[in-house]
């Protein structure tokens, strides 16, 4: 009964919906008791010799009037009842997605994909159920249950009526016992059917490394094993589901015994009719449906339960980042002033920022260099508002970055990182995709700033070309160019190329760094990478190691410091001679 009362909040909204939905089960019940009421006196009529064509004819007629009036009352409850369930799917599936863009990066490194997924889909669908076939074996059970009841009793003979019922109150010891275990079975399957959806989805993901590295029948094996487990949780579920149909069979086949024999005594000594027997039996046959409604009905509230509380515990996570109430709803601009003491990531007790300090004005560009896992992409992350919890303050504009309304302040930054996600669509879509009204000239403009218009001109075609899943129909030069011009489109106050040209040739990128530094003459860029000559124009750069800033200045004070800057500035301008000479 749980899952009714949780669900309460959407049938309270929902009331009138679910008032006419009842309302229509109640008829449906009421006009249910006619029919085997009226082959009752029929039969008894034949039986007494005085059944006349005209009382014939009433009966008939009492019997299509109870058709059509069963057909109006379901049609009502079954829009009713069905409409709201469809209405409930569509409120959660909504909360949820909303929910899923809030989240901050650490919900995304806590919960996978293929889980995300499992709770989006069957989690939901249980839920929904609920509403639907829940309320309507909830209702019907009751409803029809209780007026066929009323029925026995009233029309026939109430003592019959009790012997019919004695063994149904084992069916809600066997729905109490039963009901128990399959909420924890079922929350096991979904959470098993999760661990295969994350499997799934992170092999076909995984799929180029998997053959590269000649994995595909130990990633079929691992798979198989997942299929296997789930099969025997799933076998579990459905062996308690299995032991409901059968005892409900073995409670009506009582009830029908005690029925036939009481109740052929009852007719041998002229207590009822022969016409009232076949009527009660008809009625006892009308009862099978809602005991099977009962036995379905806890299993479908379960099954819901289990799932509402595991879409809850998504639900209940909040976000690090706080979206600031009232916050400055003015678009970022001006000086950053990037003042960090500390910063370790959630869940990690390493340090990956110490004391990182630096200051940019509109306008200007700072290169950020340093080994691999050094803290480049680290220091953008904060710049991002990916984590707020550090030891620090970074003020843009004059004012701390969470003071600013995230809709207003992310829109202003243009991040593109060594990998960006591409959307299975056009080229066109996916360059235009912050704002999918602007002109196919603009779109032309910033392909051709990212130096990438002249191949889309050679593609068959052009701009309607399809990047498919991931951009995978591209080079991995293309794409990131393609993200460049989709950062470009926006003219954001503050661009961020995070080894975002890592993928193409050092001349191509000087071009792209040309076009874009002539285009954004009073707007701001940070660009991190590991071909030094990329950051060797920037207004300052900071050479980081360990999360520290170790060296610091123009390219050519950091030239004469004689430092890691310089011996790898060397190295590399050596190694691109070696390359040269050799082609
Ligand atoms: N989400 C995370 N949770 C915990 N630790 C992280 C997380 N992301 C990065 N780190 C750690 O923080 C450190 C800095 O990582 P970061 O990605 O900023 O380095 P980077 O200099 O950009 O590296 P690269 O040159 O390879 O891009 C690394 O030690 C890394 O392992």
């Amino acid at each position: 009964m749980g899952i009714f009362l949780k669900l309460g909040w959407y049938f309270r909204r929902e009331w009138k919906l679910y008032l006419a939905g009842v309302l229509g089960l109640v008829f449906t019940a009421i006009i249910g008791i006619i029919p085997p009421r009226v082959i009752g006196n029929v039969v008894d009529g034949i039986n007494q010799h005085r059944l006349t064509a005209r009382s014939l004819a009433i009966y008939l007629g009492i019997l299509v009037a109870a058709a059509v009036g069963q057909y109006l009352s379901r049609y009502l409850w079954r829009n009713a009842i069905w409409g709201g369930a469809a209405g409930l799917e569509r409120t959660l599936r909504e909360r949820l997605f909303w929910h899923f863009m809030k989240m901050d990066a650490t919900f995304y490194q806590k919960y996978r994909t293929g889980d995300l997924m499992a709770h989006a889909t069957n989690d939901l669908t249980a839920i929904e159920r609920v509403a639907g076939g829940g309320i309507l074996q909830f209702a019907d059970s009751i409803i029809t249950g209780g007026t066929t009841l009323i029925a026995m009793m009233a029309l026939i003979d109430w003592r019959l009526t009790l012997i019919a019922v004695v063994p149904f109150p084992l069916l809600a010891v066997a729905s109490r016992y039963l009901g128990k275990k399959i909420h924890v079975a079922f929350r096991a399957s979904q959470a098993a059917f999760s661990r295969l959806n994350n499997k799934a989805q992170e092999s076909i993901s995984g799929i180029k490394v998997i053959k590269a590295l000649g994995q595909e029948k130990a990633d079929v094996a691992d798979f198989n094993d997942q299929i296997d487990e789930t099969i025997k949780i799933n076998r579990r579920v459905n062996f308690l589901d299995s032991l409901f149909d059968p005892a409900i069979t073995l409670i009506i086949a009582v009830s029908y015994a005690a029925t036939i024999i009481l109740g052929g005594l009852y007719v041998t000594h002229g207590i009822i009719t022969i016409g009232n027997l076949v009527s009660f039996v008809t009625y006892l046959g009308m009862m099978v449906w809602p005991m099977f409604a009962v036995g379905m009905l806890f299993n479908t509230m379960e099954r819901g339960n289990a799932s509402y509380d595991r879409v809850m515990e998504l639900l209940n996570q909040t976000s690090a980042i706080v979206d600031a109430k009232k916050g400055l709803t003015t678009r970022p601009h001006g000086d950053i002033d990037y003042q960090i003491k500390q910063f370790n990531y959630p869940n990690d007790a390493g340090t990956s920022l110490v004391d990182v300090h630096f200051q940019l004005h509109a306008g200007q560009t700072l290169g950020i260099v340093g080994r691999v896992g050094s803290g480049k992409s680290t220091i953008m992350r904060l710049l991002l508002r990916e984590f707020d919890q550090y030891q620090g303050q970074i003020r843009y504009g004059g004012h701390d970055i969470k003071q600013y309304a995230l809709d207003q302040y992310l829109p202003a930054i243009g991040y593109v990182p060594q990998d960006s996600f591409l959307f299975s669509n056009t080229i066109r879509e996916n360059i235009r995709f912050a704002d999918p009204h602007v002109s196919q000239a603009t779109v032309e403009a910033v392909a051709a700033k990212s130096d990438l218009a002249g191949q889309i001109a050679s593609m068959t075609d052009g701009y309607d070309t399809q990047v498919g899943e991931q951009g995978i129909s591209l080079s991995g030069g293309q794409r990131q160019r393609l993200a460049i011009a989709r950062a470009l489109l926006i003219d954001p106050e503050l661009l961020i190329l995070d080894d975002a040209l890592s993928a193409v040739d050092a001349e191509t990128e000087a071009e792209i760094l040309a076009n874009v530094k002539a285009e954004r003459a009073d707007k701001t860029t940070i660009i991190a990478a590991h071909r030094l000559s990329s950051v060797m124009n920037a207004d300052e750069i900071i050479v980081l190691d360990a999360g520290r800033v170790v060296e610091r200045g123009t390219h050519a004070d950091l030239m004469a410091q004689h430092g890691w800057y310089q011996a790898m500035f060397e190295r590399q301008q050596l190694e691109t001679k070696v390359k040269g000479a050799v082609h």
